[in-house]
């Protein structure tokens, strides 16, 4: 039987930072996958949508720009674009797999499944042991437990539709429906979002996140808060009856985007002393799970943070760094700044919420009446130093402004630091003295 210093079960992008990091400290690695290497964001998740995202931002530009110096909308042809995505796509899981081996590191696919504490078996054929194990499995769509589930589509479907539906139909309303909803809308679909409360976006300051909805109004997409949808029901002509207390919709397409959930079955966890629940792998502060051997990174685990990709490529390389001796220190993951993409977007980063907050509606401002935006607004929360802590930014510039705001609060940056910087000029990064 094979043994290996580290098997990692995941080639998403902790994973393969994790495998890249070890091999490249003179480890004997492996890593089995048992579907597309490369993992969610590049073949199903962030770098799929963003693509889709750039032709409906520059749709959405030239609509701004109407009669200043542009004559017609151009419309989205799905078909094309979506020709444009697979040039991203296609080749991913076999580059990705191709980089693995080429940089030495031992490549299995299949289903792996604990058989002891420091024993994998892959397809209940080939065993595998390991002094350590890295589980970073990622997470998969959830589907409400409703009657006509399985007339749901997931987020993966959507990417890869090859018609866009005349009318369609997404449940929830967190970071995937909003993006989601921007892309349908932008390709000329009636586009529905159901929500079961009147918290869209729960996580981010609830005026922007209901200025970000009254954009998307405005572009036609039709909010339905506080319904929670109790059956979905196909029609004889094909379509679906969407229906909960009081309120019917018929729709072409539903999807769902109501949370994902970890992959931590169907790997018999059990028999290696793991635990998990339905919020995914437990682990401690140094992301070791209930076997000291093993450790859980990504999106798999049950902690609070945001699941993002460079959360997971962050706690590759501290668990790396774990299983090398470089640290004995616990995790502590740096301030996470995530974005909403979108036309506009929405983001934010740090505290929320102070004594001294500066709240201001900039559409006026140079950045983005240059533009013709319909509306931009910047946030940004101070300690009681004036020191800045934290921001939430709806604007199309909000993607790169909030990097550097992250920056700013990792520097501990005043008004008076801000102004003795200079930042070129005309950029939304040069308007940062005026913001604080
Ligand atoms: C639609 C969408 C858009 C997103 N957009 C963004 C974004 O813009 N920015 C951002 O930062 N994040 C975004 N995310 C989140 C991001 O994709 C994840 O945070 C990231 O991929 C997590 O990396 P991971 O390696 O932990 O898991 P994953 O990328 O999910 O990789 C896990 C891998 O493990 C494999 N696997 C699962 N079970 C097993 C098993 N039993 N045995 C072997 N292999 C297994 C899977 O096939 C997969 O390849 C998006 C997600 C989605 C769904
Ligand atoms: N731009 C990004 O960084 C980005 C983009 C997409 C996804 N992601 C990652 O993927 C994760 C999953 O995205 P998501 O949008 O599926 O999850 P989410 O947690 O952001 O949103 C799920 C939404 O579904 C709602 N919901 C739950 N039950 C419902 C019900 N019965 N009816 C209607 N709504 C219901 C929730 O209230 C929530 O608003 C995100 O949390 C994020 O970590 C990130």
């Amino acid at each position: 039987m094979e043994k290996f210093d580290t098997i990692i079960i995941g080639a998403g992008p902790a994973g393969l930072a994790a495998a890249y990091n070890l091999k490249a400290n003179g480890q004997k690695v492996a890593v089995v996958e048992n579907n597309l290497w490369g993992g969610t964001c590049p073949n199903r998740g962030c770098d799929p949508k963003k693509v889709l995202l750039s032709g409906v931002e520059a749709r959405d530009r030239m609509i701004q720009l109407q009669d200043k110096g542009f004559e017609q909308v151009p419309y989205v042809n799905w078909k094309q674009l979506e020709a444009f995505k697979e040039t991203f796509t296609d080749p991913v899981s076999a580059d990705s797999r191709q980089g693995i081996v080429k940089a030495g590191i031992t490549a299995i696919d299949g289903q792996p499944k604990f058989i002891a504490e420091g024993t994998i078996k892959v397809n209940g054929q080939t065993e595998y042991q390991a002094d350590k194990f890295i589980i970073a499995t990622g997470q998969r769509p959830s589907y409400l437990n409703i009657p006509g589930k399985e007339h749901l589509l997931s987020s993966t479907d959507f990417l890869s539709l090859k018609k866009m539906p005349e009318d369609i139909t997404i449940i929830g309303a967190g970071y995937i429906a909003f993006e989601l909803a921007t892309i349908a809308n932008a390709t000329g679909s009636r586009v529905h979002i159901i929500h079961h409360n009147d918290r869209p976006l729960k996580k981010f300051n609830q005026a922007y996140a209901m200025e970000l909805v009254k954009q998307l109004e405005n572009k036609g997409v039709d909010f339905n808060f506080n319904v929670d949808t109790q059956a979905i029901e196909q029609q004889t002509n094909g379509q679906y009856a969407i229906k909960a207390t009081d309120f019917e919709l018929v729709t072409d397409l539903v999807i769902g985007a109501t949370g994902r959930i970890p992959n931590a079955d169907f790997l018999d966890l059990e028999k290696a002393k793991v635990a998990y629940s339905r919020h995914g792998i437990e682990v401690n502060s140094k992301l070791q799970t209930t076997n000291k051997n093993i450790y859980a990174i990504g999106d798999v685990v049950a902690t609070k943070q945001p699941k993002l990709t460079p959360v997971g490529g962050f706690e590759a390389n501290y668990v790396s760094d774990i299983l090398t001796g470089k640290t004995t220190e616990d995790l502590k993951l740096p301030l996470i700044p995530t974005v909403v993409y979108g036309s506009p977007k929405l983001a934010k980063v740090g505290i929320q919420d102070s004594d001294n907050v500066v709240d201001q509606d900039v559409t006026s401002w140079f950045t983005y009446s240059h533009t013709n935006e319909p509306k931009a607004k910047v946030r940004i929360v101070l300690n009681d130093k004036k020191q800045i802590i934290g921001a939430t930014l709806l604007s199309n510039e909000a993607d790169s402004l909030i990097n550097l705001l992250t920056m700013a609060i990792k520097q501990k940056m005043t008004h008076a630091d801000v102004v003795k910087e200079i930042m070129a000029y005309p950029t939304a990064a040069s308007d940062l003295e005026y913001l604080i």
